[in-house]
């Protein structure tokens, strides 16, 4: 019975997809040229109609996954779209909307008037199986009153053998995950949840239900998701498209700033002193070390090729008045040289006027030709090199690669900081770290565009009114289907400022980009100084944070979510926890205990969903042989995966040999970016492995990584949690006292 509904949706998807691509050959088909208004109109139809196709096509695996029945013995069917038939009358609610919440909500012991819930599992387009909730007192009867919605959907889900990518979970979205999922757009939301909860499939899943029920708000805008890495964010890449979404924008702190790709070489004592709040001050000091003055004077010789030629003094006093003028300018630094130049400038042609009349009675300059012989001398090149040590023109780059190239100018710039901690930021020039990017983003503040750069001409022209009239036609002869758009987007569009590209580049390109809404992951990981940038790029301070204080391992990475939010919310956000860990069985969580104590007692552990897997083993090898015996125990490991997927996670010193050892062995890919995900046997640290999850992991030498660093700890906490299946730890040492419950081998 179940089948015959579900075909009939599929029949209605077809007929859909149908009509979608009609009309967009026929916009494709209207002449390109034609009317201003007719062009408008082409091209906002066919970034309508490519929507909605790309829309019913992620539609296609999964399209309807669940039914409720209300009192009144209604049925209402749950799906990834809306679908109504030719009269409009409802098939499919789409589960982004307020009707499909009960699906999602509803429990035996809450049932909010659903009387019956039933999850349908699908093979390609026929439904082959289904499992029903019962509610209702009759039902609540012999019942453990779980929590949990669609459980058998919900437990070969989470068995299923990973495939290197992350899923979406629509049909078995759980009662605390949706939430998240719904919370209002506005503010700040937190969400804390130990290993597994689901906090990055949720805030995946939240980014597509904002954009669905704000669209009008968003679509402009933009929703950006910040995630730890470059290979986190290839695992976590299908999951909006398969919802039907394309236009959030994926990005990690190291690449926010454009032009620039931060890189994960910084040492932790660099990346502690860079992430610090006081480089915002360090920053301007810098800055102002580079603005030089004289001891007494400076001597400009202006007119040298003319009969006027001239020797000036410029006292410092005159250079003082005239850093002072561009300061009051309240401009960025490199806008402010103007004023600076224009003070030096017209008094110096004062004195000239001066200078001349007193020489050569009874020829008195009058005021307008003071102004023109001012306006002469700002093309002299003395004046200009002058200008240059009083105020030089600076890119972010430039005044950074100055800071860290100078001990000189660290120690002016950053007193109050340690010896030490000045000298983890000498280098060379090397290559920008993700570290670097908030300071380089700082720097942009602070010093504005150079005259004359591309991003000082990006203030784009006021569009006159008859372009924006033209433009609301357009928009409201379609209604409220287009909503991709508005007006002002639609008459740029036109005018050749504003393209039809996607949302993602053009907010990739410009620094100034404010977001309406940002969606953080691993958010325990960012400094303060990465908050501060973040905070910038979502100026109405809509945010969701997701993360765990127990993972954080990044030296400036957070002990409290005050630490970062108190400074841009005013100490107002709200909280919520997720509480049932939906990856690693309950062995492997009890063995990880002890661990999560060593961090923080106070953080309480998240409670598995299931049990089962193999039970978490040990195996102690040889301190003299290493290499052999890891060799081996990998081997085995690899056998019994049958297909799944396994991380060996190590510290991050370990020796090359080790490593060499292992890379040898068949399908074992050592972690070197995104494409390690494809790899049946992945070798990485702890800090890479942050936010995966594999069915086999083997922690080797705990010891180590809990004495890599400071956070070592948490480290270890995030690699022992990775497990969907089965834990194994190999060890040369004594086992640390806090992990217990291994099964020795
Ligand atoms: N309701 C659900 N239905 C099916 N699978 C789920 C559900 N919730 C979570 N999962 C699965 O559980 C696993 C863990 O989810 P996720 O990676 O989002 O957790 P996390 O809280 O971000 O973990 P960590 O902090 O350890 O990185 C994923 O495979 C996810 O798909």
């Amino acid at each position: 019975m179940e089948n015959a509904y579900v075909t009939g949706l599929y029949r209605r998807l077809d007929a859909q997809r149908e009509l979608a691509a009609t009309r967009l050959r026929e916009v494709h088909l209207l002449e390109s040229g034609g009317t201003y208004q007719s062009r408008l109109e082409r091209d906002a139809l066919e970034v309508h109609h490519t929507r909605r196709l790309a829309e019913l096509h992620a539609a296609e695996y999964g399209l309807c996954f669940g039914r409720i029945e209300g009192a009144d013995g209604e049925r209402q069917y749950i799906g990834r779209i809306a679908l109504a038939d030719e009269d409009h009358e409802p098939l499919l609610t789409d589960w982004r909307a307020s009707a499909a919440e009960p699906f999602y909500r509803a429990t035996p012991a809450a049932p909010g008037g659903v009387v019956g819930r039933r999850h349908l599992r699908s093979k390609g387009r026929s439904v082959v199986d289904f499992d029903d909730d019962a509610f209702g007192v009759d039902a609540l009867e012999g019942r453990d009153s779980s929590e949990l919605s669609g459980e058998t959907a919900l437990l070969a889900s989470l068995t299923a053998a990973r495939t290197g990518r992350m899923g979406d979970i629509v049909a078995t979205i759980q009662a605390e995950q949706d939430r998240v999922i719904r919370s209002e757009l506005g503010g700040v939301l937190v969400v804390q949840g130990g290993p597994g909860t689901g906090k990055t499939v949720v805030a995946l899943h939240r980014a597509a239900y904002l954009l669905y029920t704000h669209r009008n708000r968003l679509a402009k805008s933009g929703v950006l998701v910040i995630g730890p890495n470059t290979t986190f964010l290839r695992y976590i890449d299908a999951v909006l498209p398969a919802l039907g979404e394309s236009e959030v924008v994926l990005s990690s702190i190291g690449t926010l700033y454009p032009g620039v790709t931060g890189t994960d070489t910084e040492t932790p004592e660099a990346a502690a002193v860079k992430g610090d709040l006081r480089m915002v001050r360090v920053v301007a000091a810098a800055l102002d070390g580079l603005r030089q003055l004289p001891e007494e004077s400076w001597t400009v010789t202006v007119g040298r090729r003319s009969p006027y030629r001239e020797e000036l003094e410029v006292s410092r006093a005159l250079c003082e008045r005239a850093q002072a003028a561009a300061q009051r300018t309240g401009e960025p630094h490199n806008a402010a040289r103007a004023a600076l130049v224009e003070r030096i400038t017209s008094e110096l042609a004062l004195r000239i006027a001066r200078d001349r009349a007193a020489r050569d009675q009874g020829s008195k300059m009058d005021l307008g030709e003071v102004a023109d012989l001012a306006d002469a001398l700002v093309e002299e090149p003395d004046l200009q090199a002058l200008a240059d040590r009083l105020w030089p023109l600076l890119s972010p780059e430039q005044l950074l690669t100055a800071l860290f190239g100078s001990a000189e100018l660290l120690a002016r710039a950053m007193p109050d900081f340690s010896a030490a901690e000045r000298a983890a930021l000498l280098r060379e020039q090397g290559p920008w770290t993700t570290a670097d990017v908030p300071l380089l983003d700082e720097a942009a503040e602070l010093l504005g565009p150079l005259p004359g750069s591309s991003a000082s001409h990006r203030t784009e022209a006021a569009l006159d009114a008859r372009e924006l009239e033209f433009a609301k036609l357009v928009l409201d002869d379609f209604g409220v289907g287009l909503v991709e758009m508005d007006a002002e987007m639609l008459a740029r569009q036109y005018r050749g400022e504003e393209s039809l590209r996607p949302l993602a580049e053009r907010a990739a390109e410009d620094r100034t980009w404010a977001f309406g809404h940002v969606i953080v992951d691993e958010a325990q990981e960012l400094s303060a100084m990465d908050w501060r940038l973040l905070a910038r790029r979502c100026p109405g301070r809509s945010m969701t944070i997701v993360g765990d204080l127990a993972q954080t391992g990044a030296p400036a990475g957070l002990s409290s979510w005050g630490e970062a939010l108190d400074e841009y919310t005013a100490g107002r956000w709200r909280t919520v926890e997720l509480t049932v860990n939906y990856r690693t069985p309950a062995e492997i969580m009890r063995v990880t205990e002890g661990v999560l104590r060593a961090v923080d007692p106070a953080l309480p552990a998240p409670s598995a969903v299931r049990s089962g897997g193999t039970r978490p083993w040990s195996l102690r090898i040889p301190a003299d042989d290493r290499a052999a015996a890891l060799r081996a125990a990998v081997e085995a490991e690899v056998t019994a995966l049958d297909g799944g997927r396994m991380a060996v996670i190590h510290a991050p010193s370990w020796p090359a040999e080790l490593v060499d050892a292992l890379a040898g062995l068949d399908g074992v890919t050592v972690h070197d970016g995104p494409s390690a995900l494809d790899s049946p046997v992945v070798l990485m640290t702890a800090a890479q492995s942050k936010g995966l999850e594999f069915d086999a992991v083997l922690v080797v030498e705990p010891a180590e990584i809990l004495a890599a660093h400071s956070r070592g700890v948490n480290d270890l906490y995030v690699a022992l949690t990775r497990a969907t299946r089965s834990l194994g730890v190999l060890h040369s040492g004594d086992l640390p006292a806090m992990l217990q419950g291994l099964d020795p081998r």
